[in-house]
């Protein structure tokens, strides 16, 4: 073992790394061959980090703005990424499809839009049931590429441990194309809005076409004021993921040089699902340990006594940034919980980020099988969401989203009406639908719209985020 090995290996055993080990644990793969698995997560811990610690920091500062009520948060991509759908075109697809996005969102706030892909690393999920039935076959559900295979036969549903050397194979390839998009020039914000004039064009988007025009004289004057639009053609781009599959994620978890401490180096962000923030179980221990700002999902059951645990267990030093909230609760749910919650947050010492996730708390099957989402649903939530700061008079810091750059037909309703009858058309999610392109883009209108109805920040304008 050489000494920096040796270091690390301390340094994880002091900061509490494998105390997880101990605890009751979810939605883990029972691997057939524990051996094997072993195997792989040791030449994993081996690889070099996907992101780096100083990135981590600086995301946790752009979050800690979003809590103050100086930025907003913008988090999309797919429920379930697919090695195979790892592709240009859909990277590419999803990367366009969150800077249309960002844009309209910012010129909506009128601050500074913080830019994260649910992607390179979304690849574990949490299933409501460990086994899928069908006509009569019963095998392991789908947990997500890095898990298992979604074929429907034995030999594709059998946990296989290469996968995880896969997704961190794909992660990286797809973080790779990611940072040339958003540094290469693609993220220009000029040629960012001629594709977002095209959705406006469309006669079914009208009503956006008086904010897409107002878009459109802002990029103008400020052409006319000599702004530097070369150096506007990067943007910090970040990647967050659920933090399922902790063996993935403790292989991944390095002690950064410069400072000694632990960070998670699969993603800048991660996030602990409904499913697993249980207080004393594994998953809330190990990402309490790591440096990265940590999201935790919040449902429609959550009391203010959970609550103020959670910041105990995950934010002991009340550290700007370091906590993000992403409600999920449901269109008629959330008028219910949310407001009680934030009065009862106002009286503690903690600032945390509040983020809107309208897709979780909405989804249901329809009686052809399809599982699905309203649009229309989606839209109550994030307006139920927005009114409940506005009581309050908290920021409303963000919004995260499944959602495609693709044309799918998963989700009803938007603009283009899709019904249950299209849903059979292109449905391609392997776990909960999506946001087509265009539903994403009227959505980030509507918001734009609600944001406009809020205090403006104090931004100095300094970095390009
Ligand atoms: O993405 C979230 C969960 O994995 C998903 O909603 C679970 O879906 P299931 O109820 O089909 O297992
Ligand atoms: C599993 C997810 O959500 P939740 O934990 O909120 O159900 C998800 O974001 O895909
Ligand atoms: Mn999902």
């Amino acid at each position: 073992m050489t000494i920096t090995q040796q270091l690390q290996q301390q340094v994880s055993a002091a900061a509490g790394l494998d105390n997880w080990r101990e605890l009751p644990i979810r939605q883990q793969p029972t691997w057939p061959d524990p051996e094997a698995a072993n195997y792989v997560v040791n030449e994993l811990a081996k690889r070099p980090p996907l992101v780096f610690a100083g990135e981590v920091d600086r995301l946790r500062d752009r979050l800690a703005q979003a809590a103050a009520g100086n930025a907003f948060v913008l988090q999309g991509g797919d429920c379930a990424e697919t090695f195979s759908g790892a592709t240009a075109d859909k990277i590419r697809g999803r990367v366009s499809t969150i800077l249309q996005m960002a844009l309209v969102l910012t010129y909506g706030a009128s601050m500074p839009v913080i830019k994260m892909g649910r992607m390179a690393g979304q690849f574990a999920k949490p299933r409501s049931k460990d086994t899928e039935t069908r006509d009569g076959v019963t095998l392991p559900a789908y947990r997500g590429d890095i898990v298992n295979d979604f074929a429907f036969t034995e030999e594709a549903r059998t946990p296989n441990p290469q996968r995880m050397m896969d997704g961190y194979h794909v992660s990286s390839s797809t973080l790779n194309l990611i940072r040339a998009f958003t540094t290469g020039g693609f993220a220009d914000m000029r040629e960012v809005h001629s594709w977002n004039k095209g959705f406006a064009a469309n006669p079914a988007n009208a009503r956006y076409d008086l904010m897409a025009r107002e878009i459109d004289r802002a990029l103008k004057f400020m052409t006319a004021t000599g702004a530097d639009f070369e150096a506007l053609k990067e943007v910090e781009f970040y990647i967050g993921h659920e933090g399922l599959l902790l063996e993935y994620e403790r292989a991944l978890t390095r002690i950064d040089s410069r400072t000694q401490l632990p960070y998670d180096t699969s993603a800048h962000f991660i996030w602990i699902g409904e499913r697993t923030r249980d207080l004393d179980e594994a998953h809330m221990d190990f990402f309490s340990r790591v440096r990265n700002p940590i999201g935790v999902k919040l449902g429609p059951t959550t009391d203010v006594e959970t609550m103020k645990r959670i910041i105990d267990k995950l934010d002991p030093e009340r550290e700007p940034g370091r906590l993000t909230f992403i409600t999920r609760m449901g269109a008629q749910k959330i008028g219910d919980v949310l407001p009680s919650l934030l009065e009862a947050i106002k009286a503690e010492d903690a600032t945390p980020l509040w983020i809107t996730d309208p897709m979780h708390g909405n989804g249901f099957t329809t009686e052809r099988g399809y599982k699905t989402r309203r649009f229309d649903d989606v839209v109550t939530e994030v307006k139920g969401f927005f009114s409940a700061h506005k009581e309050a008079g908290t920021h409303p810091g963000g919004i995260h989203i499944e959602l495609t750059g693709d044309d799918v037909t998963e989700c009803l309703g938007g603009s283009e009406e899709i019904d249950e009858a299209a849903l059979e058309t292109r449905y391609e999610s392997l776990c909960d639908p999506r946001l087509n392109h265009m539903q994403s883009l009227e959505l980030a209108f509507l918001v734009a719209e609600l944001l406009q109805e809020f205090p403006k920040a104090e931004v100095d304008g300094q970095d390009n985020w």
